[in-house]
């Protein structure tokens, strides 16, 4: 760790952005304004003078993008348009003015905000990330008095398991900062009585006020208009996470769009994608961009395919009725799975600034080829019994309507048409209630020309090409299968990984997903966030097969709770001259 006076040169420079403002809440607050102060002016970044958060991505950050040409941010005005206020957070202003963050989490009551928005929201704070002054609110209809929130929150909050001093005592601090308020989702009375109980909590600082939008889809315009006429800050910034679906096909989600903008910005709408927070996604760029050995061989020339794949090793018990609207397309592919889909195949951007990054991604998604039926393979799961147990099949759920041909599988092969990708298949498979839980990234290269080493192989030279793998989850990992020669006199070559395991290199608790992205929302960092012309595209690309899909009534192969899916993802693959990495059985 670099010394207090090493920080401005030392820290800057590296890569762990996120310990320096972490650094500076451990300073006093004047020690920390002076070396940010220096470092900010040293490096002529902005020229502001204070103390600045910085974001994920190592900026200083001004808590502003360009995009949609806005230099500031917004907050509706009581005839519903935009009007522009000062979009910035900074501890200077802090020291000064004294000012406050509020998060309001809508459908507090929820299986979301149960499971993951709290605690990440506590394990900020744990870890000392959050502002000094900040506080809490549940939204949801539910009745509930604070001490019943607490109550609830409490029971799914967790400490860090290589830190868990103090465990107790910071829970109780982290639960005298929640707050309960229950109110209709429609009612603009009811954001105003929150905007009421969120200013005498504020005391009359000034605020900056984050709304996370943990309800069904059907009411985010409603709650987005409450909360944007009512209860958005009159002296700081207003930004509201919104949660997927957005939409279910490119009509409703421009529809989508169009009616959050009626009282939104775009640079106030974050909508999270929480793959894009895993930390291996996050390290996908990384790795590519700041290691020579990969870049070059990241194309066509030495790439023969690409793989994305995720599995859940449960069905949708619980959550059918969602469920059955949506489908296992729209549920993780056109989100997830295209996400890093972007990420993996995007040009070099031109900065790590959320715009420039955010531009490449899209580019690659308007250069898709359209997804043709013929590479596409949907499934359902079907009851099964095994060892005296017996799973359900997907229609058993009582939220499931009878005769459902939703699918809970699919596999595809997408192309994208520019000149790095021409040609490379990049095979999407996705499924419920198959035998593992994972989440991979796999990339298999082309066969060695003129391999010297031919006849050392045995007879399947095609489990010979090298093949990299990011395991996103479970048991983080990256691997790189190499040939090499057995030890011994022979000349005999075997499949070995180099292997960089996680959990043995880093032994540290990972954080969840959600704890990035919900401080990249608070610090204004658009970058792992999806902006409306990404979404835009994603839909452009899955809308006309979900269209042809459904209204061709394509029944969904039957796959037994439990297996590894439909036999069908096998012939598509093969058509594309691709094996399941994961199915190799040596990975
Ligand atoms: N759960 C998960 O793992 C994930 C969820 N999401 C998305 O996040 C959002 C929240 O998810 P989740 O917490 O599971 O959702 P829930 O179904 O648990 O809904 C959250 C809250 O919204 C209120 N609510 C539910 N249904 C309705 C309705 N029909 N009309 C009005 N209010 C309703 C309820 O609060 P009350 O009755 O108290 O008002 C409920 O507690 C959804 O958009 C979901 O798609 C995304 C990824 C994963
Ligand atoms: O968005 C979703 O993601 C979850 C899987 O998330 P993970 O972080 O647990 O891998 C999935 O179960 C759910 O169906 C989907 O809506």
């Amino acid at each position: 760790m670099a010394s207090v006076l090493g920080f401005s040169s030392t820290i800057v420079t590296s890569y762990e952005s996120r310990n320096e403002p972490k650094l500076c809440t451990k300073f006093s607050a004047k020690t920390c304004s002076t070396l940010c102060f220096s470092w900010i002016n040293q490096h002529g970044k902005k020229g502001r003078k204070h103390f600045q958060l910085r974001s994920s991505n190592g900026h200083p950050l001004n808590a502003v993008s360009s995009h949609d040409g806005l230099a500031g941010s917004s907050l509706a005005k009581e005839d519903g348009q935009p009007q522009q206020i000062e979009d910035s957070f900074s501890f200077s202003d802090s020291e000064s003015t004294g000012s406050n963050l509020s998060i309001t989490v809508v459908g507090a009551s929820g299986d979301l905000a149960k499971k993951k928005i709290f605690p990440a929201l506590f394990a900020l704070f744990y870890e000392d990330w959050l502002p000094e002054n900040f506080i809490v609110f549940g939204y949801a209809r539910t009745k509930m008095t604070d001490e019943e929130l607490r109550n609830m929150i409490s029971q799914t909050l967790t400490c860090r398991i290589d830190k868990r001093a103090n465990c107790a005592d910071k829970m109780d601090q982290f639960l005298k900062r929640c707050f309960y308020h229950s109110g209709l989702y429609d009612s603009e009375d009811n954001f105003l009585d929150l905007d009421s109980k969120l200013k005498e909590r504020e005391g009359g600082r000034s605020s900056n006020r984050l709304f996370y939008l943990s309800i069904p889809p059907n009411i985010f315009v409603d709650v987005v208009r409450c909360a944007s006429l009512k209860a958005s800050s009159k002296n700081g910034w207003t930004r509201v996470i919104v949660e997927k679906p957005f939409g279910r096909d490119s009509e409703s989600s421009s529809e989508l769009t169009r009616s959050l903008k009626q009282y939104l910005t775009e640079d106030q709408i974050f909508r999270i994608d929480h793959y894009l927070g895993k930390e291996l996604v996050e390290n996908l760029s990384v790795l590519r961009f700041s290691n020579l050995v990969f870049e070059p061989l990241w194309s066509r020339n030495y790439i023969r395919n690409v793989q994305l794949i995720f599995s859940e090793d449960f069905g949708t018990e619980g959550r059918g009725g969602y469920f059955d609207n949506y489908g296992i397309i729209r549920d993780i592919m056109q989100n997830h799975l295209v996400q890093i889909l972007a990420l993996f195949a995007m040009e070099p951007p031109v900065s790590l600034d959320a715009e420039d990054i955010r531009n490449e991604k899209v580019k690659v998604l308007r250069s898709m080829k359209p997804i043709l039926l013929e590479d596409v393979v949907v499934g359902q799961y079907k009851g099964h019994s095994k060892g005296g147990k017996s799973y359900p099949a997907y229609i058993d759920d009582s939220t499931v309507p009878k005769g459902s041909l939703t699918p809970t599988f699919a596999a595809a092969a997408l192309f994208i048409g520019n000149a790095r990708w021409d040609g490379v298949p990049f095979l999407m498979k996705a499924g419920k209630a198959l035998h593992t839980k994972r989440a991979e990234i796999r990339v298999q290269f082309r066969h060695v020309p003129g391999n010297l080493y031919k006849r050392n192989f045995g007879t399947d030279l095609d489990k010979a090409t090298n093949e990299l793998v990011l395991r996103v989850q479970p048991d983080e990992a990256i691997y790189l299968k190499i040939n090499n020669k057995v030890p011994g006199l022979g000349m005999r070559l075997d499949r070995s990984d180099l292997n960089l395991l996680y959990r043995s290199r880093y032994p540290r608790e990972i954080p969840d997903a959600y704890e990035r992205l919900l401080l990249d929302a608070i610090e204004g960092e658009r970058r792992l966030f999806i902006r409306s012309d990404e979404l835009d595209a994603a839909w452009a690309l899955f809308t006309p097969l979900l269209k042809e899909i459904e209204s061709k009534k394509i029944a969904p192969e039957l796959y037994p709770y439990g297996s590894r899916g439909p036999v069908g993802a096998h012939y598509l693959a093969a058509r594309h001259n691709v094996r399941w990495g994961d199915l190799g059985g040596d990975d």
